[in-house]
């Protein structure tokens, strides 16, 4: 099976014309204030309109209230939702039960400890979202671009179809999935020249590395 790409962070036509043209199978828009890829929902909306059928929108939320959802659900066509904040796994049953979307829950992982509740999260989740804990204090929870030791997932046995993410680049995502033996991956600012700036040529060696490996 071919290995599946989320690009992630889109706030521009180019870079969603880079993204779906190197072949990404999953678009990311990001609703999170603070970070610099934030999009309003009606910006994503109209970059959403003109993805073609096949490729997968996903909407990117943080703690997101309900009345943040109905929004973003109701005003945009939307594939996924990805949970990358500290929503309990009830929550995530909730969310998933209420809007009718499949979601994809991130959790962070630092050292073992953090490994456990890939399981836990899996029950009530569509898919798993496997990234680099957060640094104490930072301002985003994710889109930090730092990768965690790959070790610690390279042999699970999972519960849900999961995809990889946290620092990856063009430079060691194929190292990243042999170690992982992941299925699907996800980048961010590993295909940025500035923070929340795209850049297509990193978007196409990101993807062209996968292909060639
Ligand atoms: O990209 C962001 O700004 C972001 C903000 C808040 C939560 C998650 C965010 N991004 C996600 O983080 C991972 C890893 O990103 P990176 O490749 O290390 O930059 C990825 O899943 C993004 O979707």
């Amino acid at each position: 099976m071919e290995t599946r790409v989320k690009i992630c962070g889109l706030k521009t036509p180019d870079a969603v014309s880079a993204a779906v043209e190197a072949g990404a199978q999953y678009l990311g828009f990001v609703f999170f204030p603070k970070s610099p890829r934030h999009v309003e929902v009606a910006t994503a909306r109209d970059l959403a309109l003109d993805v073609p059928v096949g490729v997968a929108k996903v909407a990117l939320v943080v703690n997101a209230t309900d009345a943040e959802l109905d929004r973003i659900t109701s005003e945009m066509p939307l594939d996924m939702l990805q949970l990358h904040g500290k929503e309990s796994p009830e929550r995530v049953a909730e969310i998933r039960s209420r809007y009718g979307l499949p979601v994809m829950k991130a959790v962070g992982v630092a050292s073992a400890e953090d490994v456990p509740a890939l399981d836990a999260y899996g029950m009530v989740c569509d898919q798993l979202l496997v990234d680099a804990k957060a640094p104490k204090g930072a301002d985003l929870p994710g889109g930090n671009g730092l990768s965690f030791d790959w070790r610690l997932i390279s042999k699970r046995a999972w519960n849900r179809p999961w995809m990889l993410a946290g620092g990856l680049t063009p430079e060691n995502v194929v190292l990243a999935i042999q170690m992982t033996g992941a299925k699907q991956v996800d980048v961010s600012s590993g295909v940025e020249r500035a923070p929340g700036v795209k850049d297509a040529g990193k978007i196409r060696a990101f993807i062209e590395a996968i292909r060639a490996a």
